[in-house]
This record gives C-alpha cells, structure tokens and sequence, in this order.
C-alpha cells in the first residue's frame, strides 16, 4: 500500500481519492478548509494554508508520503523541488506543478524555449505597463493574473476604456503576491479542447480521445467526448502535448488545452494532474477514467491502452449565492433520465459560481455527441442549489 499526500480536496481530488480507495491505497487529504469533499473520502485529512511553505513542510515530515500529488495550483510549489532532493515523489514533478501555477513560466517555455505556437503575449506590472502591451497586442485582447485558475480575474479587453477595468479585476482575482499579468491576442478559435495525455513512468505517452468543452467566464459549463476534429489538427496537439509533458517531467495525467482556428492548433496551458473538463470521462466514455488513469500513472501501473468505449458530456451546477447549507432541488429528475449520471460534490458551502455538482449523459460509441451534450445542460440547468 503506498501512501499519498493529496494537495487540494475538492471534487476531482475526491474522485482520485474514490479509484485509490478502489486499489487499497492510503490517502491524506490536504485542503484550506474542514470537510472538503475529497476529505470526506480519505483515510485522513488536514487543514492547512498550502502557500504556507513551513506548514508544506511540517506535513510532508509528519507523514513521509510515498507520493505528493497536488490537485490545485495555490500551492508554495517552490518546496517541491527540496522535497524531490529529499527521496520524494512529487506528481507528476516538481518542476511540472512549479511552473504550471505560473503563466509566465509555462508560457515562456512553450513558446520560447519548445516553440510551441501560441497567442502573441505580453507581460504587464501595472494599469500604465498594461496600456502599453495592449498597444503592442491590439485588441481584443485577454488579460490574465499570472497565477489564478478558472477564469478568476481574467477580462477581455474591447476598448481603451476596459483597460483599467481589466487591470483592477486582474489584481482582485489574483492569488498569491505577484502583481502581474499576461496579455494574449484574443484567438477567435472555432473549438477549443483538452487532450488528456498520460506519461507513464516506463516513459510511454498516451492520449485520450479528445474532450471539447465551452467556456463562460473562463471556467467551463459543458465538456464532451470525444470532440470532433481534423485528424492532422489531433495528430498537431498531440505532439505539442508530448513536447511539452517531456519538458515538464514526471509520470500522471495532463489536462493539455488547445484552441483550434481557421488557422490551425495553438497550445493555450495545462493542468499537472486531472482536468475539470475531463470529468466527461466519469461517465464511462473510456475503459479507464481520468483519474483512474492518474492513480495508475502515479503508482508505476502500467496501462495498456486507452480505449474510447461510449461517448458522453458533462454539465456543470453551480449556486447563485451565499450559503452554509447548500441542497439540491429536482435532482430526482436527474435521476429519472435514462443514459444520465450526476455527482454531488458535498461542498460544504457555496458562494456565487460556485461549482458544487455535475451532470453526466452518455450515449453508445456511434450516437450524437451533440445532442448528448444538449442533454446534459438541460438536464443541469433543471437542478437548483437552494442556500
Ligand atoms: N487568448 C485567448 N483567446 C480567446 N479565448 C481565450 C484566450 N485565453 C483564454 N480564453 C478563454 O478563456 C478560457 C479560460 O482561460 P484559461 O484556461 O487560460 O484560464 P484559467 O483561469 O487557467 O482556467 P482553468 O484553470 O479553469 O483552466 C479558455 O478556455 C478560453 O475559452
Ligand atoms: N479548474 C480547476 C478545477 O476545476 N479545480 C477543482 O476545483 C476545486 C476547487 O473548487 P472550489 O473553488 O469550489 O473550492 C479544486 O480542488 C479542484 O478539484
Ligand atoms: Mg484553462
């Protein structure tokens, strides 16, 4: 049995947490607040400020983990690189989860240093360096907080006057204490996917089907499997996913995203570990799901291939407010449909967009993809989080 020191518990942490239960293994579920759903699944928890590098450490000496596997990006990753020099495993690498809560780094060594095609971008420090970026990007543009997740802080700039805005908003959702952004030409993309790529420890590479999905406030409200694309345009991203997981190092599953154009593939950034989009796969669109996939890829198991065996999609729930009690109305209804699945996070609080459940539908290997995804936002968009 192998123990793993889980950073970050909430919903994709509890499904890591449910396939390593499934294989006997000992998991610790770390996160910044008591009874975070992957905390409810665990054998042990603990609650801590994970940007707290003492504190970062004083858990990995008390339980000597056998894997150290964060599941956000607000983590003092910094540390990992001492932990790695200490004998430890960290998922998939130190330097992986080190750069990836960076966009700076990430971007730089996809773009400059791999070559990997991406948008025109800049750096700004301030509303006046941002004004100048913007002037050399053109618009419309994005503008992102170097170290923010799921759209926070995240505005597209139309006109001169959003550029303040955009700023401000930048430096509310920001986590953590660089006051810096990125801005990226505004790529009008025909599709965008995530193409969930597994490295094994034996140095394989694996792809799973691609995962389309659509984004509102950058975060995402459906995904779908597998999403339909040009096979030169696949064969192009799973390349620059390959270049790009070697560079970064280590064994488990990568959320590699891509924007497709008239144009062609641009690399746009990827998660270290499981994707929020990959959750489609929870409703048995592969022979191994995506976090499965990751517990294999962790533990050294070796996989043998990855199979598309039905095609599904996902839709997100989310609350429309404050509440120390969230519930669910009209989950019956979900219930009732055929060919649907749901998860309820158990979150134990909500707030304003808060993800707290999804809506799974599936359908057979040769039915239509749209028409499931249509499913299962109607089906999502029936479910209410009462506060
Ligand atoms: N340069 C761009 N041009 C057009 N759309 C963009 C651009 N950058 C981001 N977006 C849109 O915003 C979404 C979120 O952007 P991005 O993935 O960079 O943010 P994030 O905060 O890291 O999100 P997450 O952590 O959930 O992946 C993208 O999936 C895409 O829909
Ligand atoms: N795009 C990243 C992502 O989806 N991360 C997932 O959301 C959780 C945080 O949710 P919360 O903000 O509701 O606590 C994270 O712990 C992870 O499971
Ligand atoms: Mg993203």
């Amino acid at each position: 049995m192998s123990k793993i020191l889980l950073l970050g518990s909430g919903e994709l942490g509890k499904e890591l947490v449910i396939a390593a239960q499934r294989l006997g293994q000992y998991t610790i579920a770390v996160d910044s607040y008591q009874n975070a759903p992957a905390m409810q699944v665990a054998q042990e928890f603990e609650v801590i400020n994970m940007l707290d590098g003492n504190a970062l450490d004083a858990l990995v000496e008390k339980h000597k983990p056998d894997f150290i596997v964060p599941e956000i990006e607000a983590i003092r990753t910094e540390r990992f690189y001492e932990y790695e020099k200490q004998g430890y495993t960290v998922i998939p690498s130190a330097k992986a989860a080190n750069f990836t809560m960076n966009r700076k780094a990430i971007r730089d060594l996809a773009a400059k240093e791999l070559g990997l095609r991406t948008a025109a971008y800049r750096y700004a420090t301030s509303a006046k360096s941002l004004q100048a970026a913007v002037a050399q990007i053109g618009m419309p543009c994005v503008v992102k907080p170097l170290m923010s997740s799921s759209g926070k802080g995240q505005s597209t700039i139309k006109t001169e006057a959003d550029i303040q805005k955009a700023w401000d908003y930048s430096q509310e959702g920001s986590r953590g204490d660089v006051a810096e952004v990125i801005v990226e030409a505004f790529i009008d993309f025909n599709y965008e996917i995530t193409l969930l790529t597994v490295t094994q420890r034996n140095g394989e590479t694996l792809f799973c089907p691609p995962i389309g999905h659509r984004q509102e406030r950058g975060d995402y409200q459906e995904s779908w499997q597998p999403a339909s694309m040009e096979s030169a345009h696949l064969k192009t991203a799973q390349d620059m996913a390959a270049k790009v997981t070697e560079a970064l190092g280590g064994a488990g599953i990568w959320g590699v995203e891509f924007f497709v154009g008239d144009d062609g593939v641009y690399f746009s950034e990827l998660s270290p570990r499981p994707h929020d989009t990959g959750m489609v796969t929870l409703a048995n669109t592969q022979n191994f799901n995506e976090f499965e996939l990751h517990l294999r890829a962790v533990l050294g198991l070796p996989i043998a291939e990855i199979t598309q065996e039905r095609i599904g999609a996902s839709a997100v729930i989310l609350a429309k407010g404050h509440s120390d009690n969230p519930t669910f109305s009209n989950i019956g209804t979900i219930a009732a449909a055929p060919k649907t699945d749901f998860r309820l996070f158990g979150k134990p609080t909500s707030r304003p967009y808060r993800r707290m459940a999804v809506v799974l539908t599936y359908d057979v290997l040769n039915g239509d993809v749209l028409a499931v995804t249509q499913r299962a936002k109607e089906l999502a968009a029936k479910v209410e989080v009462k506060l």
